[in-house]
């Protein structure tokens, strides 16, 4: 790989190429960090879902602080992938996950975007290994999956392919950690790398009890958000049953209770996703949602990670208002660059 064009301090010019849900929670994440940012996206009404989604996350984004010259006005939607890339100092690519899709569009990216430029792909459980097989130049790219939304949830997991350079691997990690994001940078690829694999296990098991009429949605939901989720935002599943243990901590705690990883409490095969349970589901969501709607909802996720980042001292506690009643408290998320 020729050497980056600049250090990950130096970047000011961000291309974000699919410009969905995750695409554009990337856009809004660098915009409020005070990027330039170009975006591309084939749909038709991309522009205006793109502006629609950063106008919504703003509010968000100024209680946490923005960056000095942070602005939407600073987002530029391109008329073409190669006008996008032309200028990025750091590309983040968020297309639909399909596998021949992704490789295509990796090679045009690499194609395009100058030299040396590190390109990312936000997938949430491909292998770059598999991914990076049409591009040329290989050795640029690497996976930086990221949480929905991206502008909130700190954590970028990052890592390479087998034909990926080890510096842009390093200089990715380094990158997102100036601009904000907690990274964890995988030494090997794993499938749906650590933070999905995780998720997924809990995900089959909640699909398996609603297509069993085992639990309801509402049940699954408040089975975490009344119990180990409150844990979990500050202490992970380890360290939290550790505590299982009492004073004889994990050691006891798996001498008690290590036998019952044996009961038959798992069904790890994925479930038939078929109608009925795809209904049972969407369903289920409806009636929890009630009569909020997408954009209501999100709205309350937001402030709900906003007051979990603060509770647990990832966010400063107090605000300051300023004269435009904007709160210029700086995030403890990009104080970096
Ligand atoms: N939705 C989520 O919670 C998360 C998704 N991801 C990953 O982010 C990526 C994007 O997923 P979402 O934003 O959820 O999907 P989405 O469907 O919301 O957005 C995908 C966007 O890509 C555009 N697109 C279609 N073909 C394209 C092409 N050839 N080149 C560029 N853009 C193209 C679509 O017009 C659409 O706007 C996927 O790889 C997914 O696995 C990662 C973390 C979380
Ligand atoms: C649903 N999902 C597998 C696309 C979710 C992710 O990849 C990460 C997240 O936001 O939880």
């Amino acid at each position: 790989m020729p050497s980056s064009p600049c250090a990950p301090e130096e970047v000011r010019r961000v291309a974000c190429v699919g410009a969905g849900v995750i695409g554009g929670g990337w856009v809004a994440h660098f915009l409020a960090r005070g990027y330039d940012v170009t975006a591309w996206d084939p749909a038709p009404d991309a522009e205006e879902k793109l502006r629609r989604l950063v106008a919504a996350a703003w509010p968000a984004l100024e209680q946490i602080g923005l960056a000095d010259g942070a602005s939407p006005d600073r987002l530029t939607v391109t008329a073409t992938l190669a006008e996008a890339v032309a200028d990025a100092q750091f590309v983040q690519e968020s297309a639909p996950e399909k596998l021949e899709l992704k490789r295509s569009l990796l090679a045009q990216l690499d194609a395009a975007a100058p030299p040396g430029v590190v390109i990312a792909s936000s997938t949430s459980g491909y292998p770059m290994t598999d991914m990076q097989t049409e591009a040329a130049g290989p050795d640029r790219l690497v996976v930086g999956h990221p949480f929905n939304p991206p502008y909130l949830i700190p954590l970028v997991e990052v890592v390479g392919g087998k034909r990926t350079d080890a510096a842009a691997v390093e200089w990715a990690s380094r990158f997102y950690e100036v601009a904000g994001k907690s990274v964890i940078t995988m030494e090997r690829e794993l499938p749906g790398f650590i933070a999905n694999r995780l998720q997924e296990a809990l995900w089959r098991e909640a699909l398996h009890m609603v297509a069993n009429g085992e639990a309801t949605v509402k049940e699954i939901d408040d089975s975490i958000t009344e119990g180990p989720g409150l844990r979990w935002a500050f202490m992970g599943p380890c360290l939290t049953f550790a505590l299982a243990g009492g004073d004889g901590g994990m050691g006891h705690m798996l001498d008690h209770f290590g036998p019952s990883l044996k009961s038959p409490w798992t069904r790890l095969e994925a479930p038939e996703l078929d109608d009925t349970l795809r209904a049972a589901m969407v369903d289920g969501c409806d009636e929890a949602a009630g009569s909020r709607t997408i954009a209501q909802l999100v709205a309350e996720r937001d402030q709900g990670v906003i007051d979990v980042l603060r509770a647990t001292g990832r966010l400063p506690r107090q605000r300051t208002e300023g004269t435009d009643g904007i709160a210029h408290t700086p995030s403890t998320m990009g104080d970096e660059k």
